[in-house]
């Protein structure tokens, strides 16, 4: 953050300490910040490097008179020196957002020294490379494979995605033609080589026609490519490409982006089943969770395991007792809880995006001690209630894992009337977490356990798991 004539400039692709000319993305005078990227690098930082990408190296790119792609805004920065400025932002926000200081909670000796401590979880000189298993891709007018920058609608052709898994970053879809298609994601289950694409597209008739075929040619040509789903947003739907936030659809209605997507889905190639190994439970080595492509799932290729360690680790739940896993995904942490509490516990586990939940029905359909719930977690607070109440059982523990927005007041204040003796929040937006956290202290709990993990290198984001109890 810079300050210009009194007003705050936000800079990006600089590092605290440097001194550097910004170019202005954003402005305006009746702005009340301005954003800036920067363009040449007058006194750098000792934790300056070059940029892992040159497609989102800010000085690179203007260079070429473009603006960086966004999705690696941290790339210029040594590894450990990202971490350093992850875990000031963290203890910053807790502190701002949520009035808490780290000093003042009864917390392990990791962050004794006040500080937060954010864990590297890549491989040994990876350079925070070719960890994602999942990448989202904009198509630009001649069909390639393309990314935005930050908050602009540019689109930039790509070659690669060097944070992606060898699977993704090597594959032949960069110099595929998905004229057609808005967005490809692509996902490269366990991080290997096969690949499965779900190519969006509102196209109709011959536009349509045209890469269902080039998608049929892609597959049969390359054995790389393990799945292929063609979705298609149906016309006047709330989906398709974002025009904005709000806009009128085809029968003039108002519509928003957050109206469910009427979307159908089309096999092309494959079964459209993508396993990923599972790295707990009674199906640890063995098996795996079998997703629907757009099913949710950790992005990073070591996520599971180490989110399943730490939050293992910080939770007391044993043989016998109940674990609660909310916004359960296809059922990750329900699989740990399901192995710890045994036979004789039991696991509800509760999520409201259809395909997720009915790849947990299908993990779960022996285990008579997992009850799967799709639903709002908002709209199963008494269900959350009355199963931790059940069999008099005094002790319960919660697993919370909510997207970005957070879990939020409601939830907080219907899990605080639950009988849970512990609450697990795995959180990957601090400013949320910390609103969610003041929330639960401010009813009582107390915070007696942190840990923070990079599970996005070269990006501002990460992950945080925290214990709560009473
Ligand atoms: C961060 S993911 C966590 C998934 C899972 N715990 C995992 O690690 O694989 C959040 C999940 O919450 C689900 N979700 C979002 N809003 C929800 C809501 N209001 N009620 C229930 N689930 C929701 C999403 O579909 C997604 O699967």
């Amino acid at each position: 953050m810079a300050r210009y004539e009194g007003r705050v400039v936000f800079v990006r692709h600089a590092i605290p300490g440097e001194v550097v000319r910004a170019r202005l993305t954003e402005g305006g005078e009746q702005a009340k910040f301005w954003r800036a990227d920067v363009v040449e690098v007058v006194s750098a930082s000792d934790y300056r490097r070059r940029h892992i990408w040159k497609l989102a190296d800010s000085l690179r790119a203007d260079e070429m008179g473009r603006l960086p792609v966004g999705g690696a805004e941290f790339g210029h920065i040594t590894d450990q020196h990202q971490r350093r400025l992850k875990g000031q932002v963290f203890r910053d926000t807790l502190q701002r957002i949520g009035g808490i200081s780290l000093h003042d909670l009864n917390i392990p000796q990791e962050h004794a020294d006040g500080e937060v401590h954010v864990e590297d979880i890549s491989r040994p000189h990876s350079n925070g490379l070719h960890w994602r298993t999942r990448v989202s891709f904009a198509v630009d007018p001649n069909g390639m494979l393309s990314m935005k920058p930050h908050r602009s609608n540019d689109l930039i052709e790509l070659r690669g995605m060097p944070l992606a898994v060898a699977g993704i970053h090597e594959s032949r879809i960069f110099s595929a033609d998905f004229r057609g298609a808005h967005r490809v994601d692509a996902v490269a289950p366990g991080g290997g080589r096969d690949l499965t694409l779900v190519v969006h597209t509102v196209a109709q008739g011959q536009d349509q026609e045209g890469l269902r075929a080039r998608l049929h040619t892609l597959a049969s040509e390359d054995p790389s490519i393990a799945n292929v789903l063609l979705a298609v947003a149906a016309p006047g739907s709330a989906n398709g490409r974002p025009a904005g936030r709000r806009g009128r659809n085809q029968r003039g209605r108002r519509s928003d982006s957050t109206s469910p997507a009427r979307v159908d889905y089309e096999l092309l190639a494959g079964d459209r089943t993508v396993s990923e190994p599972l790295p707990v439970g009674p199906h640890r080595g063995s098996s795996a969770v079998q997703l629907r492509p757009e099913g949710f799932w950790q992005v990073h290729r070591g996520a599971p395991e180490a989110l399943v360690g730490v939050v293992g680790e910080m939770a007391r739940s044993a043989a016998g007792e109940a674990v609660v896993d909310l916004y359960a995904g296809a059922g990750l942490f329900s699989a740990w809880a399901a192995q710890q509490v045994g036979n004789s516990g039991r696991v509800l586990s509760v999520e409201a995006a259809d395909a997720s939940s009915r790849s947990a029905e299908e993990l779960f359909a022996e285990m008579d001690q997992v009850r799967i719930l799709q639903a709002p977690v908002e709209r199963s607070l008494g269900d959350v209630r009355s199963f931790l109440a059940e069999d008099g059982r005094s002790a319960g523990t919660v697993v919370l894992d909510p997207p970005r927005a957070g879990a939020g007041t409601r939830v907080i204040e219907g899990l605080d009337q639950t009988d849970a003796a512990q609450i697990v929040y795995v959180s990957c937006e601090p400013s949320s977490f910390a609103r969610d956290a003041k929330e639960l202290i401010s009813r009582g709990w107390r915070m007696d356990g942190l840990r923070v993990l990079d599970l996005y290198p070269n990006t501002h984001h990460m992950e945080a798991v925290a214990s709560f109890t009473r």
